[in-house]
């Protein structure tokens, strides 16, 4: 089955001055594709990529060798940036939260957000930075001193540029495979709704999640698929979980020793990604299911406490959500795929989610494509 590792050489498994990923706990089977193969048009890569977005979803990229290590000094570089920011007093941040205006750029805080249909609260911060903002596509939102130098701005630019070329190269295989329409393709296909210079609602994320209390361990960040096209992501310590399709099992734990918390976090086909070292996370979000009509996966994930005694340290994580652009509507773009009978724009729909998870009566509004990823996992939930 595709979903071992066939990868030639090893990853380091550790992370500097990080408690390691402990031992005892599942894990998941995400294949580890080449940036550098998938580049230069290696055809087994390209299968392999194609195939995880079919079955999971959800893959890591090794960013090692020709010129992609870019990407992690960038990444490398806003990690310490947004500890700067996330260490300002929450007086400061919560002046960059935009929910009252309807965006949800800038600050969310602590607990703003809702993860279940109970209205239970989240149990961390984001900070979302545009594109367009740092592009000059759209008007400049108010930012606070830290990130809003001449250097911090080239770092975002940087950093913007080089995952949407990542996320492009997705998309363009994706579009390549699938059995696009006649007029689809005509118009460019996949690749020409995802232009880097048109707006889109694409975003960087910085994430913040202080360790949490012994007794109370759990979810910071619930159960979601995420809205738009290819997500990239940036984890240090472990905390991501997937809930695995039923036809797939999570890597064993190689000894006992899981805490009670840790062992009920991991029923019911969640486990934990564990973060390599020069890897980043690659994940499908909504849109391309729709585009695909349920072809490709965006499976649900979640963030809880690292595992072990990575739950001492507060977790930081760093993504890149590629979205289709504002007036895309999102709809079945393949051969035989079934049209739903709302026809949302890409800006609708993901303005509808983020903000829906703030709103403690916004839950169900807010929902994405959760049950078809389930079903065709063979999960009910
Ligand atoms: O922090 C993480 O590892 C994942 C965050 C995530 O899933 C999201 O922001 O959509
Ligand atoms: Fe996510």
């Amino acid at each position: 089955m595709p979903h071992s590792d066939h990868a030639t050489s090893q990853p380091s498994r550790t992370f500097r001055d990080l408690a390691p990923f402990p031992d005892n706990v599942p894990t998941a089977p995400l294949l580890r594709i080449s940036l550098v193969k998938l580049l230069a048009q290696d055809a087994d890569e390209q299968e392999r990529c194609w195939q995880a977005c079919q079955e999971l979803g959800f893959f890591y990229l090794d960013l090692g060798g020709d010129g992609s290590e870019d990407l992690l000094a960038d990444a490398d570089r806003l990690f310490s940036l947004m500890k700067s920011f996330y260490d300002m007093p929450v007086e400061e941040k919560v002046k960059y939260d935009f929910k009252s205006k309807g965006s949800y750029y800038g600050y969310k805080g602590y607990g703003e957000g809702i993860i279940n249909a109970k209205g239970t609260r989240d149990r961390n911060e984001f900070y979302n930075v545009s594109k367009d903002d740092i592009l000059g596509l759209s008007e400049r939102l108010p930012c606070p001193g830290v990130l809003n130098g001449e250097e911090q701005r080239g770092l975002f630019k940087s950093y913007i540029e080089r995952s949407h070329t990542i996320c492009a190269s997705i998309i363009t295989l994706l579009s390549t495979r699938l059995p696009l329409t006649q007029p689809a393709r005509q118009d460019g296909g996949l690749e020409a709704l995802h232009r880097l210079n048109a707006t889109s609602s694409d975003q960087i994320r910085f994430v913040h999640a202080p360790p949490q209390d012994f007794t109370t361990k759990g979810i910071a960040l619930g159960e979601h698929t995420d809205f738009g096209s290819v997500t990239v992501l940036f984890n240090r310590l472990g905390g991501l979980q997937v809930r695995l399709p039923e036809h797939m099992s999570a890597v064993p734990a190689t000894r006992d020793g899981a805490s009670d918390t840790e062992k009920s976090l991991c029923e019911e086909g969640w486990c934990y990604v564990q973060p390599l070292p020069g890897h980043c996370i690659v994940n499908l979000g909504d849109a391309l299911v729709k585009f695909s009509s349920g072809k490709l996966r965006s499976n649900i994930h979640r963030v809880v406490a690292p595992p072990g005694r990575q739950g001492e340290s507060t977790r930081y994580s760093l993504v890149y959500f590629c979205r289709p652009e504002d007036d895309v509507i999102l709809r079945s773009l393949v051969e035989g795929g079934e049209q739903e009978d709302e026809q949302v724009s890409a800006k609708e729909w993901i303005l509808r989610r983020a903000l829906g998870r703030r709103e403690a009566g916004g839950w169900e509004e807010s929902g994405g494509t959760e049950e078809g990823s389930m079903r065709r996992g063979g999960m009910r939930v």
